[in-house]
């Protein structure tokens, strides 16, 4: 069975939100499937999942969350070759950069090697219905494509 790693920063549970739906949809879909908050998780286990889902909320001028440095510091220098990956987070448009930290992640995933393989979802505040169902795509898309792959 494949498996995917969800982990997540969220402050006011938004992202938190999004994270649940994307990782009861991967578990349907038939991934075996962790939903972490990214202060419980250490980034060094990615490497033990074929998928990882990560997702953030923006903070100060378009930056990671706090929640989210001590993880996104552990990921420099590993190797994510071959993990198929996908990235959402929440955002308010009335900021100079929207969701700049879903763009910081999806770079910093394609940096290390990993396959990023949709678009990355942003929403303003809580994902509306539409944009949970597009989170819910996300969690089926990844298990399907790992399913294929193993
Ligand atoms: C001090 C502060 C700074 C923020 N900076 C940004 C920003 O630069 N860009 C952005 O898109 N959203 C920004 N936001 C908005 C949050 O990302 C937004 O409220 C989000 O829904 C929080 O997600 P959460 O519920 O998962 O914590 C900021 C919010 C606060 C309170």
């Amino acid at each position: 069975m494949s498996s995917i790693l969800v982990v997540y920063a969220s402050l006011t549970g938004n992202t938190e939100e999004a994270a649940e739906v994307i990782a009861a949809a991967a578990r349907e879909a038939g991934a075996d499937t962790v939903l972490k908050e990214a202060f419980d998780a250490n980034a060094e286990e990615l490497l033990q999942y074929d998928g990882i889902i990560i997702g953030a909320y923006t903070w100060g001028d378009g930056e990671l969350p706090d929640e989210f440095l001590d993880f996104y510091d552990g990921m420099a220098g590993l190797d994510l070759t071959g993990k198929k990956a996908a990235v959402f987070g929440s955002g308010d448009t009335s900021y100079p950069i929207y969701c700049g930290a879903v763009d910081t992640i999806e770079n910093k995933l394609k940096e290390l090697g990993a396959e990023v393989v949709c678009e990355s979802l942003k929403f303003e505040y809580g994902a509306s219905s539409g944009e949970k169902e597009r989170a819910s795509e996300i969690g089926k898309l990844l298990a399907g494509l790992l399913s294929v792959a193993t």
